[in-house]
């Protein structure tokens, strides 16, 4: 960090005055273009032409403030649970740069403007439905589920699933069952890509009480858990393919990076270094982002052939 850096944070946590960079850090941006991107993708698969410029824009900046918000808001319920993890007590709210009422305010004004750029611009079902992840999200998970059972990020895995849903609701205003596969491949993805980070980081959630699979169930069952998990994800992106919904450029690029996942996974359970938790989290990550690329190259491809 640079020295004026670490003065311009020392100075924002004395006097209490934030930077924007603190509300930006709120909002998860990394996890939020990741979700926009499998919301775009979502768009895309819905139509055999172009999506509607309208649609894509107001879309994609509806999702992205309804899912900043929700992040923002899991920013403020978790405070003191963040404030006891070295991962997060850095967090602008624990720290007291943000108040949590003024966190609260950037919330709703986020929700605001994304829930009516949606009802206005793109269509009722959509701005439901995304709304619906919102609470699902920052309500039903991080102020219920979170805290009550190791099947927390199982259940509360699907309002980050949502988004190739809004995508494609966004683009036809009708729910298809293509759009509920890409949910699934999501929903399946979530408990390997969130326990192996949780397995590197099982003290901290051990410290805060949080009953994260691998504090309740131990560590080897967490990566058994992975395993099995990440050998449902593999059948699970077989779906598209035998459904017709894909053609082959999918399969390949995704069972080679179901390959690589399971190499992971397998290596996480078999034979770890102390790097392995931390590599299989990275990987999932990259997996995601890759695979939703390789759909969008294969509905492309399979269409102007
Ligand atoms: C309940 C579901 C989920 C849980 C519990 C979860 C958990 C986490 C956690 C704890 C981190 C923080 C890692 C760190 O700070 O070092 C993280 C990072 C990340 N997650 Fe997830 N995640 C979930 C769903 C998703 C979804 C649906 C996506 C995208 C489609 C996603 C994308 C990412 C990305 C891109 C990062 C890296 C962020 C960064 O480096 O700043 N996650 N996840
Ligand atoms: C509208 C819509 C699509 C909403 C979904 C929004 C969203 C940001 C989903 C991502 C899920 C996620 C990062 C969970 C981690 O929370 P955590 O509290 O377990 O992790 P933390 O300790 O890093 O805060």
């Amino acid at each position: 960090m640079s020295k004026s850096v670490a003065v311009a944070q020392q100075k924002s946590t004395s006097t209490g005055f934030a930077h924007w960079r603190d509300y930006y850090e709120m909002t998860k941006p990394k996890v939020v273009m990741l979700l926009l991107l499998t919301a775009l993708v979502g768009m895309c698969l819905a139509t055999p032409g172009w999506v509607p410029l309208q649609v894509l824009l107001a879309g994609l900046a509806g999702i992205g403030m309804l899912s900043s918000s929700a992040a923002v808001i899991n920013h403020v319920v978790d405070r003191r649970i963040d404030a006891q993890m070295a991962r997060t007590f850095n967090r602008p709210v624990p720290k007291g740069k943000i108040s949590p009422q003024r966190a609260l305010v950037f919330a709703a004004v986020l929700a605001v403007l994304g829930y009516v750029c949606l009802d206005v611009w793109v269509n009722r079902l959509t701005a439901l439905l995304t709304l619906a992840s919102l609470v699902g999200y920052a309500f039903i998970y991080t102020m219920y589920l979170k805290r009550a059972t190791p099947q927390n990020i199982v259940i509360g895995g699907l309002a980050g699933a949502a988004p190739p849903l809004l995508g494609w609701t966004s683009v036809t205003g009708e729910i298809h069952p293509h759009a509920l596969l890409l949910v699934l491949i999501i929903f399946t993805w979530t408990p390997p890509h969130f326990w192996a980070l949780a397995i590197h980081r099982v003290k901290d959630y051990a410290k805060a009480e949080v009953p994260m699979l691998p504090v309740t169930h131990g560590v080897e069952f967490t990566k058994t858990a992975v395993l099995l998990y990440t050998v449902l994800l593999t059948l699970v992106c077989l779906f598209p393919y035998l459904t017709g919904m894909t053609g082959l450029v999918y399969l390949l690029g995704s069972s080679l990076l179901n390959g690589g996942f399971l190499y992971y996974a397998w290596k996480l359970k078999y034979a770890p270094t102390e790097r392995t938790a931390m590599q299989t989290f990275a990987f999932s990550i990259v997996h995601l982002m890759v695979l939703f690329v390789v759909l969008l190259l294969d509905h492309y491809f399979t269409w102007t052939l």
